[in-house]
């Protein structure tokens, strides 16, 4: 049996205030591995949330022709094309958090670079793509690092190998039980977004809107929680305060209706990070 908690301010985890001599240096270097051929969007979306909730240093490893465009719309984010797995090393070396997967593909690229982000010891959440090339092959799996898995119910049922409906029918026993399968924290998302872990932990989140329900919003999701961790929270807090100020802001975006684009979560998101856990005093 497990206990549910509900996330509310009350009960949510904090993120530490800024020491007044802080710099980027304490604040992580989060590396995001994402954006194969086509996908530019996903990538850019994921790294781009990174920093705007407060990573001291965002990297995105991503196809080569992403490159240009991700660095016009966001000078800050330090952009490397990589062709080849060996061009991550030097990447993972530096960072203390790895996001793989978004807009990843599944080709050989995309599953060469997902063994070389599985054979480091740093934390890494996997979502999209890193989570159906896991649904294939289990021995793709980090053995070495804590990890959090971010799918949203088409990809769980990939894990669990069984349907759609099945997973929606017990959102929180399906959670449980890719968890127990992969030792991971497990961030199962749509309405009422389910955390759990292998110890049987388990918290829900009410909040959130079917204005969410588009392109991209997942990716946003992900950069949110390496931005958290990159800052020094442990992996099941780091999720917990992510999706809830995530679904926050989609709330926000809901007074305008339909068309909202998950870019336009970043504002809201760091109103509402900023509104649970100032950034001083
Ligand atoms: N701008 C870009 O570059 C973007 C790039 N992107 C990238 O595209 C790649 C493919 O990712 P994807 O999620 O679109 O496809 P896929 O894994 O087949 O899942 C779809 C199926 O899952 C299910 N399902 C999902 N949610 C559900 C829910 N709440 N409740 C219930 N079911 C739900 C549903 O299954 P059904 O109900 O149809 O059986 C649905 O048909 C990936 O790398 C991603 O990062 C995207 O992020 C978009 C922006
Ligand atoms: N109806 C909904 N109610 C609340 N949240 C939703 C709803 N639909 C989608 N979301 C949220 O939006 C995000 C969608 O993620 P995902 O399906 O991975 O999209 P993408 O791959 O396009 O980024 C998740 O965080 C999910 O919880």
């Amino acid at each position: 049996m497990h206990n549910t908690t509900i996330l509310t301010p009350a009960t949510l985890p904090s993120l530490a205030r800024r020491v007044s001599d802080c710099h980027k240096g304490l604040l992580g270097h989060a590396l995001i591995v994402a954006g194969g051929a086509g996908m530019g969007g996903a990538s850019l979306l994921a790294a781009q949330s990174c920093l705007r909730l407060g990573a001291g240093l965002v990297s995105l490893a991503t196809w080569p022709e992403h490159v240009s465009a991700s660095l016009a719309r966001q000078p800050e984010i330090m952009v490397r094309a990589v062709l080849q797995a060996a061009e991550l090393q030097p990447l993972l070396v530096q960072a203390s958090v790895v996001l793989v997967g978004p807009g990843l593909g599944q080709d050989d690229w995309a599953t060469s670079l997902l063994a070389a982000v599985a054979c480091t010891e740093v934390a890494q959440i996997w979502d999209a793509d890193a989570l159906n090339l896991l649904a294939q092959d289990y021995r793709r799996r980090p053995t070495q690092s804590a990890w959090i898995l971010t799918p949203h119910p088409g990809e769980a049922a990939r894990l669990l190998n069984c349907s759609v409906t099945e997973i929606q029918a017990q959102r929180e026993q399906s959670a449980l039980s890719i968890a127990h399968k992969y030792q991971a924290v497990v961030v199962l998302k749509g309405a009422h977004t389910v955390i759990a872990n292998s110890e049987q932990r388990i918290c829900l989140c009410q909040q959130g809107h079917p204005v969410m329900a588009g392109a991209g919003f997942g990716d946003v999701l992900g950069g949110v929680i390496a931005a958290l961790v990159a800052q020094g929270m442990e992996l099941f807090e780091a999720c917990c305060l992510a999706v809830y100020i995530h679904a926050k802001a989609g709330e926000k975006l809901a007074v305008y209706g339909r068309g909202a684009a998950a870019g336009d979560l970043l504002a809201p998101m760091r109103q509402e990070l900023e509104q649970l856990c100032p950034i001083t005093g």
